[in-house]
């Protein structure tokens, strides 16, 4: 047999498993039919990730059993994907996300919802929780933390104003490009981009000679590159896709200063999951101004053996409040006998699957 002999043959093979896959795709996607039929008339929840992630699991355990060679990102990377299409068959859902398009808000959205949904671009993260709020969007995806700059305000300010749930978390390695249509770096005037996105790139606009140009700080860095794109002389740092959108040439990729610059996002909705065996709960805490009632708020939680993983103080009119994460459900029995205790200064934002240890 010829290679290309050979070549025909193992096509023909793929495309028997192809046909094979899209029977079976079909008649899964005929199940999550009837289980969308039987939420409309429950009034259940159509996104269960404590239910994708058992399933992700599942997979993962039996594919290690066979020594398949898939592994467990790949596997995440496909059936992730089926779930967002399944879920859309169930019922087409709005995503609202932090814009604009191409934002790494967008990235974090897609990584979930994936690219069938139907995504709305939304300005602010008050936007987010006002059509949250108002039923517009059934899920909303907004940045909590990051690597470099912290807790990022306006989420707990919504948090504070607002009823929103979490319902997962995601994290999302953040890399910037300097992307521009120069062909030289001495060529660059001006860079446009977010004002954070500066910050996480200043050593590299150091070390080429940048941080004389001028910096002109934009609202989104998809902004940053779609001026960027049509202007002689000027740059963007921004997101790979951004540079893409606006067909802007990327002249150096990866250029924050950190190489492990993350981002943590919370997706948003209106319903509480269910208990999956690996949980982790966030609350806004406001206490009474008493000499050691942090302590004491603290040394409850810890002789019920919960594993704080987080504790952030947040300033909201003049008033210190704490943002708090920690392992495990609200209604795990030691963590709602805590939650019981100090429910007049606890505001539970959601209990969701462990996605991230810390960032
Ligand atoms: C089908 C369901 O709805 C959604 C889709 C899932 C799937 O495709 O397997 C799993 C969980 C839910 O997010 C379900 O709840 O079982």
């Amino acid at each position: 047999m010829t290679n290309e002999d050979g070549l025909l043959e193992l096509r023909n093979q793929l495309d028997n498993i192809d046909n094979k896959l899209l029977e079976l795709l079909n008649e899964r996607m005929n199940i999550v039919h009837k289980v969308g039929s039987l939420k409309a008339k429950s009034g259940g929840a159509i996104y269960r990730p404590d239910r994708e992630k058992a399933i992700i699991d599942r997979l993962d355990k039996i594919n290690q059993a066979q020594s398949g060679l898939l592994n467990r990102s790949a596997i995440e990377a496909l059936f992730l994907e089926i779930f967002a299409i399944s879920r859309n068959i169930e019922l087409p859902e709005n995503i609202g996300y932090l814009g604009p398009q191409g934002s790494f808000t967008h990235q974090a959205a897609e990584s979930r919802f994936g690219a069938m949904s139907s995504y709305i671009s939304i300005s602010s993260i008050k936007g987010i929780f006002k059509e949250l709020a108002s039923k517009k969007i059934k899920f909303g995806v907004v940045p909590i933390e990051n690597s470099s700059n912290g807790i990022v305000n306006d989420t707990i300010n919504g948090f504070t104003n607002y009823d929103s749930k979490i319902v997962a978390e995601v994290l999302l390695n953040i890399h910037h490009t300097l992307a521009t249509t120069c062909d030289k770096i001495s060529d660059i005037k001006k860079i446009y981009s977010k004002d954070i996105a500066f910050d996480q790139c200043r050593r590299f606009l150091t070390n080429f000679g940048l941080d004389e140009v001028d910096l002109i700080p934009v609202e989104s860095t998809t902004k940053a590159a779609k001026l960027a794109a049509n202007e002689p002389n000027s740059a963007a740092i921004c997101a790979h896709v951004a540079a893409k959108l606006y067909n802007l040439p990327i002249l150096f990729e990866n250029i924050e200063d950190k190489d492990n610059n993350k981002t943590r996002f919370f997706i948003l909705s209106d319903f509480e999951n269910a208990q999956s065996g690996n949980d982790k709960t966030s609350i806004l805490v406001n206490l009474p101004d008493e000499q050691g009632v942090l302590v004491r708020f603290l040394n409850d939680f810890n002789n019920s053996g919960i594993n704080l993983t987080k504790i952030k103080s947040h300033i909201v009119e003049g008033n210190s409040i704490f943002f708090i994460d920690f392992d495990g459900h609200k209604d795990d029995d030691n963590v709602k006998k805590v939650l019981e205790k100090h429910k007049s200064s606890i505001k539970v934002l959601g209990s969701y699957v462990k996605e991230i240890s810390d960032i």
